[in-house]
């Protein structure tokens, strides 16, 4: 849980700070009549910073587990003006690294731990979408106006069609790439926040990585890691929210609508994946592009960090109370996490592991012939010298 500090116009409405952290990663919510109490595995309060929170999320395990080939996702949820787009990226500018949030940091380490690493190569290949009232659009491919089909392949689950993806090789080709995409995501302001984000967007590096079978040091084996960092349009009341005049046009109407059904869909699934009674039926995915691309991570074989943001201020009670729910829920999703490799060498190496234990099977059963031949030979033996006493 991340919990930003008062902003300044929440400052000079004199709104109180309705929080306090009692410790242990515990928070408890002031609500008037009432005080909640929930419990997480992590709190970051108002005054921890950017490196704070990359240092001490479980980033850098995620990102050490993609190189190993998971398919790793992190993402933040809240309500508008949470603190989601601060956290995932930082001020949009990037001109500031020290305000730098967790995709900058997280490229930074993912080539720290490459040159660390014993391997033949590794190949990275970053693509960057949003969904802007349900629809695809390819922040790397601006000029494609068409909007982009999420299609279901038995091998790789949802995926988007034709997703435009650039190979990069250097700190610096990751970096155009988070600029180039924050430059066409789709921002607006409303009365909560002057840059809202009006899309959820997802950039995602692709991470193939060659290396050496522990079990046989002439067999390579590719490995397809996958990091995916999505960043959440922001729940909010369409009446209340508003435009900067505070008026909500039609156009804003319909995004927040379609904003608030994609969320609605992703609460319902984590709920059922939350309760154990719920988790082995139907999962209601397919009712959002939103929640088919995110079905993998969700309860699939991914390995996934959520970052629950929520402000301090009492006029946000509620939306924080609901944001601390589904953080509870969410805590109790269990995935099934597995390396991904190449159907083929995926093959070769179980038939590598097969032909290991016939070959230790066999020589165990010669050395027990062995055995029983020198046993028999020392019973003949035997028998030709008792034979010789008589
Ligand atoms: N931890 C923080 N420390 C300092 N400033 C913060 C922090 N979190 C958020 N802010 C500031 O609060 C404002 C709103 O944050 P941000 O844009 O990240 O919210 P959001 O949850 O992404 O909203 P939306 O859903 O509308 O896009 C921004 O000006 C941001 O710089």
């Amino acid at each position: 849980i991340r919990v930003r500090p008062l902003s300044g116009s929440e400052k000079k409405k004199t709104e109180k700070n309705i929080i306090q952290f009692p410790g242990d990663g515990a928070i408890w919510l002031d609500l008037g009549i009432s005080t909640k109490s929930f419990t997480f595995n992590v709190m970051f309060e108002p005054e921890a910073c950017q490196s704070d929170v990359f240092d001490n999320c479980g980033m850098t395990r995620l990102i050490d587990m993609a190189l190993n080939g998971y398919a790793c996702t992190a993402f933040a949820f809240g309500q508008t003006g949470s603190g989601k787009t601060h956290t995932i990226t930082g001020p949009p500018e990037l001109v500031q690294p020290d305000l730098h949030g967790l995709i900058p940091r997280s490229f930074q380490y993912l080539f720290h731990l490459m040159k660390k690493k014993p391997t033949n190569g590794y190949r990275i290949r970053a693509s960057y979408l949003e969904i802007y009232n349900e629809q695809v659009q390819d922040l790397l491919n601006p000029s494609q106006k068409k909007q982009l089909a999420v299609r279901w392949s038995k091998d790789s689950g949802f995926y988007v069609e034709n997703l435009f993806s650039i190979e990069c090789e250097s700190m610096e080709d990751l970096m155009a790439v988070l600029e180039e995409g924050l430059k066409n995501r789709a921002v607006g302001s409303n009365s909560f926040n002057e840059h809202s984000s009006r899309s959820h967007s997802m950039l995602t590096l692709n991470i193939d990585s060659e290396v050496a079978d522990p079990e046989d040091e002439n067999l390579y084996i590719t490995k397809h890691g996958k990091l995916t960092f999505v960043d959440l349009a922001g729940a909010e009341k369409t009446k209340t929210s508003g435009s900067e005049n505070n008026f909500p046009t039609q156009e804003h109407i319909t995004e927040s609508n379609n904003i608030n059904r994609s969320l609605l869909v992703l609460g319902n699934c984590i709920s059922a994946l939350g309760d154990s009674k719920k988790r082995n039926g139907h999962i209601p995915y397919r009712d959002s592009k939103l929640t088919k691309l995110l079905a993998d991570s969700l309860g699939g074989q991914g390995v996934t960090l959520m970052i629950a943001c929520v402000a301090p201020s009492g006029v946000n009670a509620v939306e924080t109370m609901n944001t601390l729910r589904y953080a509870k829920r969410a805590r109790r999703i269990k995935t099934k996490p597995v390396i991904k490799m190449d159907p083929r060498e995926k093959l070769i190496m179980s038939l590598k592991r097969e032909v290991k234990i016939l070959r230790s099977e066999n020589h165990y059963l010669r050395q027990q012939v062995i055995l029983k031949q020198i046993q028999l030979q020392n019973n003949e033996n035997m028998h030709l010298s008792n034979a010789y006493y008589i």
